[in-house]
Protein backbone atom coordinates (compact mmCIF):
# COMPACT_ATOMS: atom_id res chain seq x y z
CA UNK A 1 0.00 0.00 0.00
CA UNK A 2 1.62 3.37 -0.80
CA UNK A 3 1.77 5.99 1.67
CA UNK A 4 0.96 9.72 0.98
CA UNK A 5 2.35 12.47 2.82
CA UNK A 6 0.05 14.37 1.70
CA UNK A 7 -3.55 14.30 0.95
CA UNK A 8 -6.32 17.35 -0.58
CA UNK A 9 -9.60 16.62 0.48
CA UNK A 10 -12.99 17.94 -1.35
CA UNK A 11 -10.94 21.29 -1.48
CA UNK A 12 -12.14 24.47 -3.01
CA UNK A 13 -9.60 27.32 -3.07
CA UNK A 14 -9.41 31.25 -3.64
CA UNK A 15 -8.87 34.38 -2.75
CA UNK A 16 -11.16 36.93 -0.19
CA UNK A 17 -11.07 40.62 -1.16
CA UNK A 18 -12.87 42.86 1.07
CA UNK A 19 -16.13 40.54 1.76
CA UNK A 20 -15.65 39.13 -1.34
CA UNK A 21 -14.92 35.38 -2.39
CA UNK A 22 -13.25 34.69 -5.74
CA UNK A 23 -13.21 31.04 -5.78
CA UNK A 24 -10.71 29.66 -8.23
CA UNK A 25 -10.41 25.88 -7.60
CA UNK A 26 -13.23 23.62 -6.74
CA UNK A 27 -13.59 19.72 -5.53
CA UNK A 28 -9.91 19.18 -5.19
CA UNK A 29 -8.77 15.81 -4.24
CA UNK A 30 -5.43 14.29 -4.44
CA UNK A 31 -2.65 12.33 -2.64
CA UNK A 32 1.00 13.17 -2.68
CA UNK A 33 2.80 9.63 -2.82
CA UNK A 34 6.13 9.00 -1.14
CA UNK A 35 9.23 7.61 -3.45
CA UNK A 36 7.07 9.30 -6.70
CA UNK A 37 7.53 12.82 -8.82
CA UNK A 38 4.39 14.09 -9.84
CA UNK A 39 3.93 17.27 -11.69
CA UNK A 40 1.04 19.29 -11.73
CA UNK A 41 0.72 20.91 -15.20
CA UNK A 42 -2.50 23.66 -16.29
CA UNK A 43 -2.32 26.31 -18.68
CA UNK A 44 -1.21 30.06 -16.90
CA UNK A 45 -3.69 31.42 -14.35
CA UNK A 46 -5.57 27.84 -14.06
CA UNK A 47 -4.54 27.82 -10.16
CA UNK A 48 -1.33 25.93 -9.58
CA UNK A 49 0.24 28.58 -7.52
CA UNK A 50 -2.84 28.67 -5.90
CA UNK A 51 -2.99 25.36 -4.71
CA UNK A 52 0.87 25.26 -4.29
CA UNK A 53 -0.09 27.84 -1.65
CA UNK A 54 -2.73 25.35 -0.11
CA UNK A 55 -0.20 22.35 0.14
CA UNK A 56 2.29 24.77 1.83
CA UNK A 57 -0.23 25.66 4.12
CA UNK A 58 -0.15 29.32 3.29
CA UNK A 59 -4.13 29.43 1.99
CA UNK A 60 -7.00 28.72 4.32
CA UNK A 61 -8.87 26.88 1.57
CA UNK A 62 -12.80 27.92 1.47
CA UNK A 63 -13.96 24.29 2.29
CA UNK A 64 -12.32 20.70 2.35
CA UNK A 65 -8.40 20.08 4.31
CA UNK A 66 -4.94 19.42 3.61
CA UNK A 67 -3.51 16.81 5.76
CA UNK A 68 0.73 16.36 5.83
CA UNK A 69 1.64 13.03 7.80
CA UNK A 70 -2.01 12.42 8.17
CA UNK A 71 -2.62 15.67 10.41
CA UNK A 72 -4.21 18.70 8.80
CA UNK A 73 -1.37 21.29 7.96
CA UNK A 74 -3.42 24.00 9.80
CA UNK A 75 -2.59 22.51 13.05
CA UNK A 76 1.77 22.51 12.31
CA UNK A 77 3.46 25.57 13.84
CA UNK A 78 5.94 27.07 11.16
CA UNK A 79 8.82 25.38 12.87
CA UNK A 80 7.31 21.66 12.65
CA UNK A 81 6.17 22.52 8.87
CA UNK A 82 9.91 23.53 7.79
CA UNK A 83 10.97 19.92 9.11
CA UNK A 84 8.27 17.83 6.82
CA UNK A 85 8.37 20.51 3.89
CA UNK A 86 10.86 22.04 1.60
CA UNK A 87 10.35 24.22 -0.99
CA UNK A 88 11.75 25.71 -3.87
CA UNK A 89 10.38 29.08 -5.12
CA UNK A 90 10.83 30.10 -8.87
CA UNK A 91 13.29 33.31 -8.55
CA UNK A 92 14.25 33.38 -4.85
CA UNK A 93 16.70 36.59 -3.92
CA UNK A 94 19.73 35.31 -3.28
CA UNK A 95 22.86 36.86 -2.53
CA UNK A 96 25.16 36.84 -4.80
CA UNK A 97 28.38 36.97 -2.39
CA UNK A 98 27.07 34.07 -0.83
CA UNK A 99 28.70 30.13 -1.24
CA UNK A 100 26.90 27.31 -2.64
CA UNK A 101 27.97 25.24 1.00
CA UNK A 102 26.23 28.19 2.88
CA UNK A 103 23.22 28.61 0.56
CA UNK A 104 22.34 24.73 1.24
CA UNK A 105 23.66 25.33 5.25
CA UNK A 106 20.37 27.45 5.33
CA UNK A 107 18.42 24.08 4.45
CA UNK A 108 19.36 23.29 8.00
CA UNK A 109 17.86 26.01 9.90
CA UNK A 110 14.62 24.41 11.04
CA UNK A 111 17.06 21.87 12.32
CA UNK A 112 19.82 23.63 14.47
CA UNK A 113 19.47 24.90 18.20
CA UNK A 114 18.74 28.62 18.65
CA UNK A 115 22.80 29.49 18.54
CA UNK A 116 21.93 28.34 14.93
CA UNK A 117 25.24 26.16 14.90
CA UNK A 118 25.85 23.12 12.85
CA UNK A 119 26.20 19.93 14.72
CA UNK A 120 28.23 17.20 13.29
CA UNK A 121 24.81 15.36 11.90
CA UNK A 122 23.75 19.03 9.79
CA UNK A 123 27.46 19.06 8.19
CA UNK A 124 26.71 15.64 7.07
CA UNK A 125 23.24 16.48 5.83
CA UNK A 126 24.71 19.23 3.68
CA UNK A 127 27.92 17.03 2.38
CA UNK A 128 24.86 14.10 1.70
CA UNK A 129 22.66 17.00 -0.10
CA UNK A 130 25.45 18.39 -2.23
CA UNK A 131 26.68 14.81 -3.36
CA UNK A 132 22.83 13.50 -4.20
CA UNK A 133 22.93 16.81 -6.51
CA UNK A 134 26.07 16.40 -8.11
CA UNK A 135 27.51 19.54 -6.79
CA UNK A 136 29.70 19.23 -4.42
CA UNK A 137 32.79 20.69 -6.43
CA UNK A 138 30.35 23.71 -6.54
CA UNK A 139 31.05 24.23 -2.18
CA UNK A 140 33.01 27.26 -2.25
CA UNK A 141 31.71 28.56 -5.47
CA UNK A 142 29.72 32.39 -4.70
CA UNK A 143 25.91 32.47 -6.22
CA UNK A 144 27.00 35.18 -8.63
CA UNK A 145 29.33 33.12 -10.65
CA UNK A 146 27.71 30.50 -11.33
CA UNK A 147 25.23 29.13 -14.04
CA UNK A 148 21.57 28.90 -13.66
CA UNK A 149 21.16 25.30 -13.84
CA UNK A 150 23.89 24.88 -11.08
CA UNK A 151 21.89 27.76 -8.84
CA UNK A 152 19.00 25.87 -9.26
CA UNK A 153 20.79 22.22 -8.30
CA UNK A 154 22.33 24.48 -5.62
CA UNK A 155 18.63 25.17 -4.99
CA UNK A 156 17.28 21.71 -4.61
CA UNK A 157 20.45 20.55 -2.54
CA UNK A 158 18.93 23.78 0.18
CA UNK A 159 15.88 22.03 -0.07
CA UNK A 160 17.33 18.45 0.23
CA UNK A 161 19.22 19.13 3.54
CA UNK A 162 16.16 20.96 4.83
CA UNK A 163 15.39 16.66 5.03
CA UNK A 164 11.48 17.11 4.79
CA UNK A 165 10.17 13.92 3.68
CA UNK A 166 7.51 16.57 0.65
CA UNK A 167 9.69 18.29 -1.41
CA UNK A 168 7.72 21.06 -3.36
CA UNK A 169 9.58 22.65 -6.52
CA UNK A 170 7.76 25.56 -8.13
CA UNK A 171 8.88 25.67 -12.11
CA UNK A 172 12.03 24.76 -11.34
CA UNK A 173 13.50 24.33 -15.08
CA UNK A 174 12.47 27.63 -15.67
CA UNK A 175 14.86 29.93 -18.04
CA UNK A 176 17.04 26.66 -18.29
CA UNK A 177 18.28 25.05 -21.70
CA UNK A 178 16.80 21.80 -23.00
CA UNK A 179 19.62 19.59 -21.50
CA UNK A 180 19.57 21.70 -18.27
CA UNK A 181 15.95 21.03 -18.33
CA UNK A 182 16.14 16.89 -18.75
CA UNK A 183 18.90 17.28 -16.01
CA UNK A 184 17.17 18.68 -13.35
CA UNK A 185 13.98 16.48 -13.95
CA UNK A 186 15.87 13.92 -13.92
CA UNK A 187 17.64 14.35 -10.90
CA UNK A 188 14.36 14.94 -8.86
CA UNK A 189 13.02 11.72 -10.06
CA UNK A 190 15.80 10.08 -8.99
CA UNK A 191 15.97 11.17 -5.42
CA UNK A 192 12.12 10.84 -5.21
CA UNK A 193 12.99 6.97 -5.43
CA UNK A 194 16.44 7.18 -3.82
CA UNK A 195 15.17 9.09 -0.82
CA UNK A 196 11.75 7.63 -0.81
CA UNK A 197 10.25 11.80 -0.77
CA UNK A 198 7.00 13.05 -2.24
CA UNK A 199 8.20 15.22 -4.95
CA UNK A 200 5.83 18.16 -6.44
CA UNK A 201 6.64 19.91 -9.37
CA UNK A 202 4.68 22.76 -10.93
CA UNK A 203 5.67 22.91 -14.67
CA UNK A 204 5.36 23.62 -17.93
CA UNK A 205 7.73 21.49 -19.82
CA UNK A 206 4.83 18.55 -20.74
CA UNK A 207 7.04 16.60 -22.76
CA UNK A 208 9.89 16.36 -20.17
CA UNK A 209 7.56 15.41 -17.55
CA UNK A 210 6.00 12.83 -19.86
CA UNK A 211 9.80 11.35 -19.58
CA UNK A 212 10.17 11.75 -15.62
CA UNK A 213 6.93 12.13 -13.84
CA UNK A 214 5.26 9.05 -12.10
CA UNK A 215 1.76 10.93 -11.78
CA UNK A 216 0.58 14.25 -13.10
CA UNK A 217 -2.44 16.39 -11.90
CA UNK A 218 -3.87 18.60 -14.22
CA UNK A 219 -5.67 21.34 -14.05
CA UNK A 220 -7.94 22.72 -16.54
CA UNK A 221 -9.83 25.65 -16.19
CA UNK A 222 -13.94 24.66 -15.57
CA UNK A 223 -13.26 20.87 -15.17
CA UNK A 224 -11.94 18.69 -12.43
CA UNK A 225 -8.51 18.07 -11.90
CA UNK A 226 -7.47 14.75 -13.81
CA UNK A 227 -4.92 12.71 -11.67
CA UNK A 228 -3.19 9.68 -13.23
CA UNK A 229 -0.53 8.09 -14.55
CA UNK A 230 1.29 9.96 -17.69
CA UNK A 231 1.03 7.02 -19.75
CA UNK A 232 -2.47 6.48 -19.20
CA UNK A 233 -3.77 10.00 -19.71
CA UNK A 234 -1.97 10.53 -23.42
CA UNK A 235 -3.89 6.46 -23.99
CA UNK A 236 -7.23 7.80 -22.75
CA UNK A 237 -6.72 11.42 -24.51
CA UNK A 238 -7.28 13.16 -21.34
CA UNK A 239 -3.66 14.69 -21.88
CA UNK A 240 -5.09 16.91 -24.92
CA UNK A 241 -6.78 18.91 -21.73
CA UNK A 242 -3.61 20.67 -21.56
CA UNK A 243 -3.67 21.94 -25.46
CA UNK A 244 -6.69 23.86 -25.96
CA UNK A 245 -8.46 24.32 -29.08
CA UNK A 246 -7.97 21.91 -31.79
CA UNK A 247 -4.46 23.11 -33.26
CA UNK A 248 -2.10 20.58 -31.13
CA UNK A 249 -2.76 17.32 -30.12
CA UNK A 250 -0.75 15.09 -28.34
CA UNK A 251 0.68 12.05 -30.58
CA UNK A 252 0.83 8.46 -29.09
CA UNK A 253 2.94 7.20 -31.89
CA UNK A 254 5.27 10.07 -31.82
CA UNK A 255 4.90 10.51 -27.86
CA UNK A 256 5.04 14.34 -29.03
CA UNK A 257 3.22 17.01 -29.39
CA UNK A 258 2.04 17.57 -32.90
CA UNK A 259 0.29 20.03 -35.01
CA UNK A 260 -3.39 18.84 -36.09
CA UNK A 261 -3.53 19.14 -40.07
CA UNK A 262 -7.62 18.67 -40.20
CA UNK A 263 -7.56 21.43 -42.17
CA UNK A 264 -4.96 20.06 -44.79
CA UNK A 265 -5.63 18.07 -47.73
CA UNK A 266 -2.34 15.90 -48.18
CA UNK A 267 -2.05 11.97 -49.51
CA UNK A 268 1.45 11.34 -48.54
CA UNK A 269 2.95 8.21 -48.02
CA UNK A 270 5.98 7.11 -46.06
CA UNK A 271 7.56 6.59 -43.06
CA UNK A 272 5.36 8.46 -40.02
CA UNK A 273 8.37 10.60 -38.66
CA UNK A 274 9.33 11.69 -42.40
CA UNK A 275 5.46 12.53 -43.31
CA UNK A 276 5.16 14.30 -40.03
CA UNK A 277 8.41 16.63 -41.26
CA UNK A 278 6.87 17.10 -44.89
CA UNK A 279 3.79 18.10 -43.21
CA UNK A 280 4.95 20.39 -40.95
CA UNK A 281 7.23 22.10 -43.30
CA UNK A 282 4.47 22.62 -46.01
CA UNK A 283 2.05 23.97 -43.04
CA UNK A 284 4.60 26.63 -42.39
CA UNK A 285 4.91 27.60 -46.27
CA UNK A 286 1.44 28.12 -46.41
CA UNK A 287 0.91 25.30 -48.45
CA UNK A 288 -2.50 23.71 -47.77
CA UNK A 289 -3.50 21.20 -50.62
CA UNK A 290 -1.63 18.95 -53.02
CA UNK A 291 -3.37 16.84 -55.17
CA UNK A 292 -1.04 13.90 -56.08
CA UNK A 293 0.28 11.86 -53.79
CA UNK A 294 3.80 12.30 -52.49
CA UNK A 295 5.94 9.85 -51.51
CA UNK A 296 8.71 10.33 -48.83
CA UNK A 297 11.56 7.79 -48.79
CA UNK A 298 14.70 7.75 -46.45
CA UNK A 299 18.25 6.05 -47.34
CA UNK A 300 18.72 8.42 -49.04
CA UNK A 301 16.08 10.53 -48.27
CA UNK A 302 13.79 11.93 -51.46
CA UNK A 303 10.30 13.07 -52.17
CA UNK A 304 8.79 11.68 -55.04
CA UNK A 305 5.89 14.28 -56.27
CA UNK A 306 4.15 13.39 -59.91
CA UNK A 307 7.12 11.48 -61.17
CA UNK A 308 9.99 14.44 -60.18
CA UNK A 309 12.34 13.73 -56.99
CA UNK A 310 13.41 15.97 -54.54
CA UNK A 311 16.21 15.51 -52.60
CA UNK A 312 15.48 17.62 -49.40
CA UNK A 313 12.37 18.61 -47.72
CA UNK A 314 13.31 22.54 -48.54
CA UNK A 315 13.60 21.73 -52.38
CA UNK A 316 10.53 19.77 -52.22
CA UNK A 317 8.66 23.31 -50.54
CA UNK A 318 10.18 25.41 -53.08
CA UNK A 319 9.13 23.35 -55.92
CA UNK A 320 5.55 23.04 -54.64
CA UNK A 321 5.48 27.33 -54.92
CA UNK A 322 7.42 27.51 -57.91
CA UNK A 323 4.04 25.46 -59.60
CA UNK A 324 2.16 28.15 -57.45
CA UNK A 325 0.73 25.47 -54.41
N1 LIG B 1 -3.36 37.04 -4.02
C1 LIG B 1 -4.31 36.91 -4.94
N2 LIG B 1 -5.49 37.57 -4.79
C2 LIG B 1 -6.48 37.44 -5.69
N3 LIG B 1 -6.40 36.66 -6.80
C3 LIG B 1 -5.26 35.97 -7.00
C4 LIG B 1 -4.17 36.07 -6.08
N4 LIG B 1 -3.16 35.27 -6.54
C5 LIG B 1 -3.61 34.71 -7.69
N5 LIG B 1 -4.87 35.14 -7.96
C6 LIG B 1 -5.70 34.73 -9.12
O1 LIG B 1 -5.88 33.33 -9.07
C7 LIG B 1 -5.87 32.77 -10.38
C8 LIG B 1 -4.87 31.63 -10.41
O2 LIG B 1 -3.55 32.16 -10.22
P1 LIG B 1 -2.29 31.23 -10.00
O3 LIG B 1 -1.12 32.12 -9.78
O4 LIG B 1 -2.62 30.23 -8.97
O5 LIG B 1 -2.20 30.53 -11.44
P2 LIG B 1 -1.05 29.61 -12.04
O6 LIG B 1 -1.73 28.43 -12.65
O7 LIG B 1 -0.01 29.34 -11.04
O8 LIG B 1 -0.47 30.52 -13.21
P3 LIG B 1 0.97 30.58 -13.89
O9 LIG B 1 1.14 29.33 -14.72
O10 LIG B 1 0.85 31.79 -14.77
O11 LIG B 1 2.00 30.74 -12.83
C9 LIG B 1 -5.56 33.91 -11.33
O12 LIG B 1 -6.79 34.33 -11.91
C10 LIG B 1 -5.01 35.00 -10.44
O13 LIG B 1 -5.34 36.25 -10.93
Amino acid sequence: MQEASIVGKNLSLGYTKQKSRKEILQELNFSLYDGEMTCLLGPNGVGKSTLVKAILGQLKPFTGYVLLNGKPISTYSNEALAKELSVVLTEPFLPGNMTVGQLVSMGRIPHTSWTGKLSEADLLAVDEALEATKITYLKDERLGEISDGQRQKAMIARALAQDGKVMVLDEPTAHLDLVNRFEIMHLLHEISKTQQKAILVVTHDLEIALETADKFWILNCGSPMICGLPEDLVISGEINQLLPGDRFHFSIDRGRIELTFSELKFDISGAPELVQLVKNALKKSGIQKLDSLIQVSGNPFLIEYKEQIFRSVGEFVEGMKSRGC
